[in-house]
């Protein structure tokens, strides 16, 4: 397993091999490779049209075909739900690749389905979803080096799981306050929190622009009465006079 530069997702249709792939394969700065998208290229029809027009078996022939002559490397590899049916395929993906099952009970991956015909399923005549799965787990359970069970996962926690079982660092998780609040250094070089841009109100924004924008307009009016920079730290007398100056000019 060590020298593979590849991985290969496997499981039913809308476990989310094609999704995962993608975003996976950004993480580990891999490239992404569909082999759907292939064999529509290769082709130059749709899935759906070539499961009409040839049939589920003849379907199975032709992706069995692309799969068993796939030639990449340092990529992820989504192939169709159907690959396990393709034996060439099956060799050869397990020669070039490391096989991740991606495992989602019946209930959610019927959920997650819409129509099984528009969506290109090869569902031999009178076999319902439930027998397509029954049929087809012992062949993903076959297959897989890594079973990743994806119940209740979001598609970040599922890659954050693949990447753990196969030894990748984690991705560091910044604390409900980093992503809230920003560290500021004040004058004095104490530091405090505030909160970061992209998480405030639009009230929030607002008030700080307000609080800004007075903040500047005072600073300019103090340097031309007083004259000059000032340093409100080190000259108290300046300081209060300069109260003095904004309390009387705000009322
Ligand atoms: N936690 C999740 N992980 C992956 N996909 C999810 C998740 N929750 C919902 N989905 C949806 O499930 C579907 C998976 O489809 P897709 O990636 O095409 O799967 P496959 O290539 O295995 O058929 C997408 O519509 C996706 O938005
Ligand atoms: O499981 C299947 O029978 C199929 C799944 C589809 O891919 P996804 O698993 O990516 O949806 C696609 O290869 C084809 O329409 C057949
Ligand atoms: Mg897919």
């Amino acid at each position: 397993m060590g020298k593979k530069t590849n991985i290969t997702l496997i499981g039913m249709p809308a476990s989310g091999k094609s999704s995962v792939g993608v975003v996976l394969a950004k993480r580990l700065g891999k490239k992404f490779v569909d082999t759907d998208i292939v064999i529509q290229e290769k082709h130059g029809k749709l899935l759906k049209e070539l499961i009409e027009e040839n049939g589920d078996d003849g379907f199975r022939e032709i992706e069995d075909e692309v799969n068993a002559s796939l030639d990449v490397s340092n990529s992820i590899i989504s192939p169709g739900g159907s690959v396990v049916y393709g034996q060439k395929a099956m060799k050869h993906l397990k020669e070039i690749s490391v096989i991740i099952y991606l495992q989602l009970s019946y209930t959610a991956i019927k959920s997650r389905l819409g129509d099984l015909r528009e969506r290109g399923i090869t569902l031999k005549d009178g076999q319902s979803l439930k027998d397509l799965y029954l049929e087809r787990t012992p062949l993903y359970e076959k297959y897989a080096d890594i079973t990743i069970n994806e119940m209740k996962k979001t598609l970040a926690k599922t890659i954050d799981e693949i990447c753990e079982k196969l030894g990748e660092k984690p991705r560091k998780k910044r604390s409900f306050k980093e992503k809230r609040f920003q560290k500021i250094t004040n004058s004095k070089g104490k530091q405090s929190r505030e909160k970061t841009d992209s998480t405030k109100s639009n009230k929030e924004r607002a008030d700080k622009k307000r609080f800004d924008n007075t903040k500047s307009v005072k600073e300019k009016s103090s340097r031309t009465r007083f004259g000059g920079e000032i340093n409100p730290q080190k000259n108290n007398v300046q300081r209060k006079n300069l109260k003095k100056y904004f309390k009387k000019n705000e009322n």
